[in-house]
């Protein structure tokens, strides 16, 4: 079969195609049937482009032969060449040659157990493939990349982007990559102690791969399922498994592949106490692991041997190999080798009757199983604390929303009272005023009231009850003190005259200057009232007749002088006036006013217009 395929690769090498992709899409194909195959036909085309000054050509086939390389484990040579490819092919301007190089390096990284790099590799291919916008690129660097997170123990990284690979790969039907990440989930739960799960995972990538193609992958897979079946310590299984795995290496002629059996036979054979047998696995596998400095199986192998020795009774040699390998354990950040290698130094510290140094290490080896289990149990609490949280925040915003619902009430009750306040206050404003209002017209009316009862509507004047009572007044005052006061009752000449020739309203005017010019000429201690139609009544303290009569020829001129609305200036308007003076005998005001209105009767009586004064 080897040399059918090798002539099908030379036979087409006339009309080969080196310009299309699938050319040498084809030749990295053939890489799991017969890498050597190809190693062979990448390297006579790599000189055949060299010679013709083929750049672009010499990196294609210089891709194939690296990834052909690691695939046979020839590591040194296929980073030789991927380092060469690499620092060339950014001048040629392919991105897809360059993702292609950055492929085999992170291979080859991971292969030698560097996962940092493989992380940081991986995100370095990944913006490229993303940016070459390549769906299989994107989910195999996805999935490198998962793959170191899971190595360094990184697990729910690891699971995220596996995640998406697998979203990636399912939606573009990416078989080959699916079984890869429904391996690398298989191995997360490895990593986490779930062997069951991690079976049934493993098991489900056979079904997506094909045996008969793909031998490689199968017997890795079928590596895995004897691993787990060895934790498990069901080492019946664990060995079928293991021969399967070897038989497809041995078929591959897959030298890592052969020595990772053996690495996990010599545990089986430790494990059953054929120590002997375990030995001849592990001189089978470590130094094919120092060969392709294979790290970390180099330092697993180290601690089979050494637990070997140990339990073949050579404590100190064991002891010192153990001491030895401290660093390198350490620096595999795997919990189930640091517990094993724990329990190994401490029982090898026991059997060299180091009971001291024994006891502490059963200490560090309890104290890093407990550490483990809580870490394990941390990741799975993880989801959980990653759930409550979200929950907590729901709640959060749920009590946010109620008290802003709250604030809201709160300030429209707020406003409400300061609207209610603003009310009751303005309608008490309202009603204070609207009282005063009240008040003051009361008042007002009150005081017209008063006004109109004590003073006579038309002209203002005391009306008759008003003058009558000041006058009373005045009459005990002046008899009390026996001082002199007159009285003088006054009625205008031929006033019907005046209201028949020039209206009553003309009248009005009359009565009212009558009333202006008695106020003008009186004393300020004179009183003057209107007690009938156009009769009135004036009250003079302390006045003598002559008092009285500069009284009357002071009216009369004021009259005269008035300029009386609706009556002519040339109409004479005249008043009489009959005065009487206060005796001794008088009792009462009544008494002085019947005297003066006989005097007036008189005054009338002589030809109006004139003063007549009572007989004392
Ligand atoms: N315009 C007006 N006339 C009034 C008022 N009160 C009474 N009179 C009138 O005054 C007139 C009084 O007339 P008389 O009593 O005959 O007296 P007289 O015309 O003044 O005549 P002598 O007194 O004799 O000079 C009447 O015609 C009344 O109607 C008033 O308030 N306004």
């Amino acid at each position: 079969m080897l040399s059918t395929l090798f002539i099908s690769l030379h036979s087409h090498a006339n009309d080969e195609d080196y310009q299309s992709k699938e050319y040498w899409q084809t030749l990295a194909d053939r890489i799991k049937e017969d890498p050597n195959l190809v190693i062979e036909k990448a390297l006579s085309l790599q000189q055949k482009f060299t010679q013709e000054h083929q750049s672009y050509n010499e990196l294609q086939a210089m891709a194939v032969l690296s990834s052909a390389l690691v695939a046979t484990s020839q590591f040194d040579h296929a980073e030789t060449v991927i380092n060469e490819g690499l620092a060339r092919v950014d001048k040629e301007g392919s991105s897809m040659l360059k993702m292609r190089f950055l492929r085999e390096q992170i291979l080859l990284t991971h292969e030698r157990g560097q996962w940092q790099q493989v992380i940081i590799l991986s995100s370095h291919a990944l913006v490229l493939a993303e940016q070459e916008n390549m769906p299989q690129m994107i989910a195999h660097f996805l999935h490198n990349r998962s793959r170191g997170l899971r190595a360094s123990s990184q697990n729910q990284q690891a699971l995220a982007d596996m995640l998406a690979a697998y979203q990636i790969a399912k939606a573009h039907d990416m078989r080959l990559i699916l079984a890869e990440i429904v391996n690398s989930i298989a191995l997360v739960h490895q990593n986490l102690g779930q062997f069951d799960e991690a079976i049934h995972y493993f098991k489900e990538a056979l079904t997506f791969i094909d045996s008969d193609k793909d031998k490689f992958g199968t017997s890795i897979l079928l590596y895995n399922i004897g691993t787990l079946y060895i934790h498990k310590q069901d080492l019946a299984q664990a060995k079928e498994y293991l021969q399967q795995s070897l038989a497809l290496s041995l078929t591959l002629n897959d030298e890592i592949g052969i020595a990772y059996v053996h690495s996990q036979l010599a545990t089986i054979a430790y494990n059953t106490g054929d120590y002997q047998r375990a030995l001849n696995h592990i001189e089978q596998s470590l130094p094919v692991f120092e060969q392709a400095k294979i790290y970390q199986s180099i330092t697993l192998g180290k601690l089979n041997l050494a637990k070997v020795t140990l339990a073949q009774g050579d404590h100190q040699t064991a002891l010192n190999m153990l001491l030895a390998l401290e660093n390198d354990i350490a620096n595999l950040n795997n919990d189930t080798h640091s517990k094993g290698y724990l329990l190994a130094l401490a029982r090898s510290y026991q059997k060299s009757r180091l009971f001291q140094q024994a006891s502490e290490q059963y200490e560090a080896a309890i104290a890093h199983i407990e550490q483990t289990a809580s870490k394990n149990n941390k990741e799975s609490l993880q989801k959980i604390q990653t759930q409550m949280n979200i929950q907590h925040e729901q709640q959060k915003t749920e009590l946010l929303k109620k008290e802003n619902e709250l604030q809201k009430q709160r300030i429209a009750q707020q406003d409400l009272r300061q609207k209610l306040v603003y009310l009751v206050a303005s309608t008490v404003v309202a009603l204070i005023l609207v009282i005063l209002v009240i008040l003051f017209q009361q008042i007002r009316s009150r005081r017209k009231f008063i006004r109109l009862a004590l003073s006579d509507e038309l002209t203002g004047a005391p009306n008759r009850r008003n003058i009558r009572e000041k006058g009373a007044v005045m009459f005990s005052q002046a008899k009390t003190n026996a001082t002199e006061l007159a009285v003088a009752v006054i009625d205008l000449d031929n006033f019907k005259t005046i209201n028949d020739n020039f209206g009553h309203e003309a009248g009005d005017n009359v009565l009212k200057a009558f009333y202006q010019s008695c106020k003008q000429s009186i004393r300020a201690s004179d009183n003057i009232g209107r007690i009938g139609g156009e009769e009135w009544l004036l009250i003079m303290p302390a006045a003598s007749e002559q008092n009285i009569t500069d009284a009357f020829k002071r009216i009369r001129q004021t009259l005269s002088q008035q300029q009386i609305a609706g009556v002519p200036s040339t109409h004479p308007v005249t008043f009489s006036m009959g005065a009487a003076a206060i005796k001794p005998d008088d009792k009462k005001l009544d008494d002085m006013i019947r005297r003066a209105d006989s005097a007036v009767y008189k005054a009338k009586a002589q030809g109006r217009d004139q003063l007549t004064l009572a007989a004392i």
